[in-house]
């Protein structure tokens, strides 16, 4: 009986504690007199993300729509809170102008239980982040984009040839063939490596789908739940799945090590990040003659012993080629390519349009493609855009206080370590920027149009010094396998699609859960 009592009341306070501390951290907007919506007790504002049940992108632009017209808003990510800025005027600020005090995405990722991730320039922090950014913006200037055309072209040319061989009666999911494109340009011009494009299954597409789950490790992330390495580890609580991260540490070991065994071509990305790495072990370990630095990049390929030398291989691996295309590159054009052909499929002049664009511009060089022809294409520009618009691959984006912050013109301090959450599907689909957000309409991408709106109300690459790296080379991408596939096939919608689309929820990024399913036609 007391034993039960003395049960009873060991529950009844911790119950009271848990009560107390949930209360205690939902009071943060209300002290900060920050406009918020009412969290729920355990999952804060986005229950629905923590249960599955929406995706990321649907659940902050739900917070982005419900919150206006505020410039800026709380949020509770379970008990944490975090600022879901809403203003374009503000956005430059975090974005651009107060840099110093965003300059994190605040991920927390744990070098020692997972390099290949930490060392990725998208979860790099301070210092490390800066130095790798100012070393790989020289990779993606419009010189290299030139030097790249040939093979992404070459990379077009298969593309066309895979959705030659679909019967015209049939149904294909524009997803699987969009990622067998990207695939197959991120194994030629990062790796060196000849993909199967005909063979949907390759084990390097499956893994690279398989590392950006969203799985349940990630959300322990998130939540930013302590868990010592070693049991992350074991547990495989990493950020990003281990098994892949190991698979393709593996293969850019291997690019990097023995560029001969992969025929690795000359003038691709792959070349230019090797003349990185030599330059960083030149320089890392104070190497003056060339034949001393050879003898020691020999010696990577086989045991090393020194430690700030393994590091340097491990981060320029990491850094490389992995994470920065597979992770970022990979699933993002894929998925804008698909949404693309869905909207052509579904407004047949816009279609018609770009593709006589296409075709007048080729025919003036024998129905071939090359790289100054491309910036003619100025309708299948304004395409693009408008899909990105209106599916941002990425739609959400996140920034972390490095230090206290005043909100311009309140008296409102944010404290240091704040996450800031901006959503910029939300932004594509709010009627003040976008009339008729629903509607593909290419003509809001003219100089004239776009002048009349906020730039930051338009964020599908962010924008300010983290915004994303590789912009121009997967606008290369995505236009090249346009014009290419789009020359010569028409495109409908499938009677099999289903509508309205369902985004994945397992997956950080906007990607439709159950493909996007079309029909095409030779056109003779
Ligand atoms: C249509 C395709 C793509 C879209 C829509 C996209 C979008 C984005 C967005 C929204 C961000 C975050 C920007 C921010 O927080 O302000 C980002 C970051 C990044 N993206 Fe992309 N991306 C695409 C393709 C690529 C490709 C092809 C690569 C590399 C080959 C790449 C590499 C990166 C990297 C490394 C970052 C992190 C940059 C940093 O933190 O400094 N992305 N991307």
């Amino acid at each position: 009986m007391y034993f039960n009592a003395s049960v009873i009341l060991v529950l009844v306070s911790l119950t009271l504690y848990v009560y107390w501390y949930l209360k205690k951290s939902f009071s943060f907007f209300k002290k900060l007199g920050i406009p918020h919506l009412k969290p729920s007790f355990l999952f804060g504002n986005i229950t629905d993300v923590i249960l599955m049940r929406k995706s990321m992108a649907e659940e902050y632009a739900d917070l982005y729509k419900k919150l206006g017209p505020h410039k800026f808003a709380g949020v509770y990510v379970a008990k944490e809170p975090s600022i879901l800025v809403r203003d374009p005027e503000l956005l430059k600020n975090v974005l651009v102008k107060d840099f110093d005090c965003f300059n994190d995405r605040g991920f927390p990722v744990d070098s020692n239980a997972e390099p290949m991730t930490a060392y990725n320039l998208f979860f790099m922090k301070g210092d490390d982040w800066r130095n790798m950014r100012m070393k790989l913006t020289n990779t993606f200037t419009t010189g290299k984009m030139k030097m790249m055309f040939p093979l992404v072209n070459n990379c077009g040319k298969k593309f066309a040839q895979i959705i030659e061989k679909i019967s015209s009666d049939g149904s294909f999911d524009a997803k699987e063939y969009a990622t067998r494109f990207t695939n197959d340009i991120i194994g030629n011009c990062a790796f060196g490596l000849e993909i199967d494009t005909n063979n949907a299954n390759s084990e390097s597409k499956m893994s690279g789908k398989k590392l950006l789950e969203f799985r349940l490790a990630t959300l322990t992330r998130i939540l930013r739940v302590q868990i010592p390495a070693m049991l992350t580890k074991i547990l495989n609580l990493t950020l990003m799945d281990l098994k892949t991260q190991n698979f393709f540490g593996d293969i850019i070991h291997e690019t990097i090590t023995q560029p001969e065994k992969n025929q690795v071509p000359q003038n691709d990305i792959s070349d230019l990040m090797k003349n990185l790495r030599y330059n960083t072990i030149k320089k890392s370990q104070n190497i003056e003659d060339e034949k001393d630095l050879q003898k020691l990049l020999d010696q990577i390929g086989g045991e090393e012993n020194e430690t700030n030398l393994k590091a340097t291989n491990e981060i320029m691996a990491a850094q490389s080629l992995h994470m920065v295309f597979f992770m970022a590159g990979y699933e993002t054009a894929s998925t804008n390519i698909c949404y693309l052909l869905l909207e052509l499929a579904q407004n047949p002049s816009i279609q018609e349009k770009v593709r006589n664009e296409i075709n007048t511009v080729l025919s003036t060089n024998d129905g071939q493609l090359n790289y100054d022809d491309l910036k003619k294409m100025t309708y299948t520009d304004m395409v693009i855009d408008e899909s990105l618009r209106k599916y941002p691959p990425l739609a959400v984006l996140f920034r972390r206080t490095s230090k206290n912050y005043k909100i311009p013109d309140t008296d409102i301090v944010l404290p240091a370590d704040t996450p800031i959450a901006i959503s910029s599907y939300g932004l594509h689909h709010d009627e003040k920027y976008y009339d008729n957000p629903e509607e593909f309409r290419p003509e809001r991408f003219t100089e004239e149009e776009k002048a009349k709106r906020p730039s930051f109300a338009y964020l599908p690459f962010g924008q300010g010094p983290r915004s994303c790296i590789g912009a121009r080379f997967a606008k290369l991408v995505v236009k090249v396998g346009l014009i290419h596939i789009l020359n010569n096939f028409s495109y409908q919608v499938s009677p099999k699609m289903q509508f309205p689309i369902e985004f994945d929820k397992s997956l950080g990024l906007l990607t439709p859960s159950s493909g996007i399913l079309l029909q095409r036609e030779k056109i003779c």
